[in-house]
């Protein structure tokens, strides 16, 4: 049966061969082989470790990824957000169209935000929930929506709370506390609104060329960090490390990824990178993943943290809020944190008529 692709859209249920702008060149040379043998994967830290704050500060630092174990996220939790996703993304194509995320906006369903920088598609679908999922969710389920808002809510406020924790942990390690910086203490009365977060459903059909397909194309993410679910001990995620090339980071039963963002590289100094990473996808294995996209209140200037700047280590940011790094992201993408630099010798061909990107 032919692919029935409504507008942007393809029916990935109904495909039995890989469409030619699906097709990517090459990809398998980047692939790690299952054989080879690192001399080291990315990081499984026990928050309850005694030396949590020091491993934390090791992975960030070297990896700019780990995953976390006994986070205190109830595995029924875990499994209700995957039910949600599941149901979500086994509807009918005309039904999930009924929430489709419009050109600019937030939020719904679509292919990933970063598809038009690249060539070929992305064997992909997702669902994005930018503050309350009520009206989307009423368009998909008009009878009963009531589960799935419950369990997003429920989802978001744990999730909350375990980034929160992570981000201070990570800071703790390189010896930052409330006091150093200005929005993330409660007491200050111009941050009230708190932080905000994004979720991102992902689900990466089974393919039937999976060695020609992508998943989600390489990119950092434009938080402080994300916390990534992978769904059923579905492997997928790779992240890329200078020294390594690309690395799987293999699902370990009831863990979580954490991905340092560009926000934490910026309030770092530069001492945290933001990892590197890309999905890719299964020839019998449908997966889904969920990502918990954790940022600073919308109305928060986030630059390097003063403590960690001296003559040593010059300021490599200007000050920035999130939703000013989002449009510069959209727009230069891979070359974003690039074009914040206080100083770059080879920004001249980011100025801000550029469209090139
Ligand atoms: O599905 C994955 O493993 C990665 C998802 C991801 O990178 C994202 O949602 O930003
Ligand atoms: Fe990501």
């Amino acid at each position: 049966m032919p692919a029935r692709v409504a507008h942007k859209y393809l029916d990935f249920g109904l495909v039995e061969e890989l469409p030619d702008s699906y097709a990517w060149k090459a990809l398998d040379h980047d692939l790690p082989s299952e054989e080879a043998h690192k001399p080291n994967s990315v990081p499984i830290i026990d928050l309850d470790h005694n030396n949590a704050i020091e491993l934390i500060g090791s992975a960030c630092k070297t990896w700019g990824v780990f995953q976390v174990v006994n986070h205190n996220i109830s595995k029924n939790l875990l499994d209700d957000i995957e039910y949600e996703g599941r149901k979500l993304f086994s509807l009918p194509m005309h039904q999930k169209l009924k929430a489709a995320r419009s050109p600019d906006g937030p939020s719904g369903y679509g292919v990933p935000s970063i598809s038009s920088f690249f060539p070929k598609l992305m064997w992909h679908e997702g669902f994005t929930i930018s503050g309350s999922p009520l009206a989307h969710a009423r368009q998909l389920w008009p009878e009963d929506h009531t589960r799935f808002c419950q369990t997003i809510q429920e989802y978001e406020k744990e999730m909350n709370k375990l980034a929160e924790r992570i981000m201070w942990l990570i800071l703790g390690s390189l010896n930052i506390n409330k006091e150093d910086i200005t929005w993330a203490g409660s007491k200050d009365d111009q941050f009230q609104e708190g932080s905000s977060a994004v979720l991102q459903l992902n689900s990466y059909p089974a393919c039937p060329d999976p060695d020609r397909a992508m998943g989600l194309a390489a990119h950092t993410d434009s938080t402080i960090v994300t916390i990534l679910h992978q769904t059923n001990n579905t492997s997928g995620l790779q992240v890329y490390r200078e020294d390594y090339g690309w690395t799987r980071v293999p699902p370990q039963n009831g863990a979580l990824v954490v991905n340092v963002g560009d926000l934490l590289h910026i309030l770092t100094n530069g001492w945290c990178p933001s990892v590197l990473h890309r999905a890719v996808v299964h020839r019998t294995q449908h997966r889904l993943s969920i990502a918990y996209l954790y940022g600073p209140p919308s109305s928060a200037r986030i630059s390097p943290i003063p403590k960690l700047v001296d003559k040593f280590h010059p300021q490599l940011y200007r000050a920035i809020t999130w939703g000013e790094y989002l449009g510069i992201k959209a727009k230069h993408f891979d070359k974003a944190l690039r074009s914040v630099l206080v100083s770059d010798p080879t920004s001249e061909s980011l100025g801000p008529n550029d469209d090139n990107c």
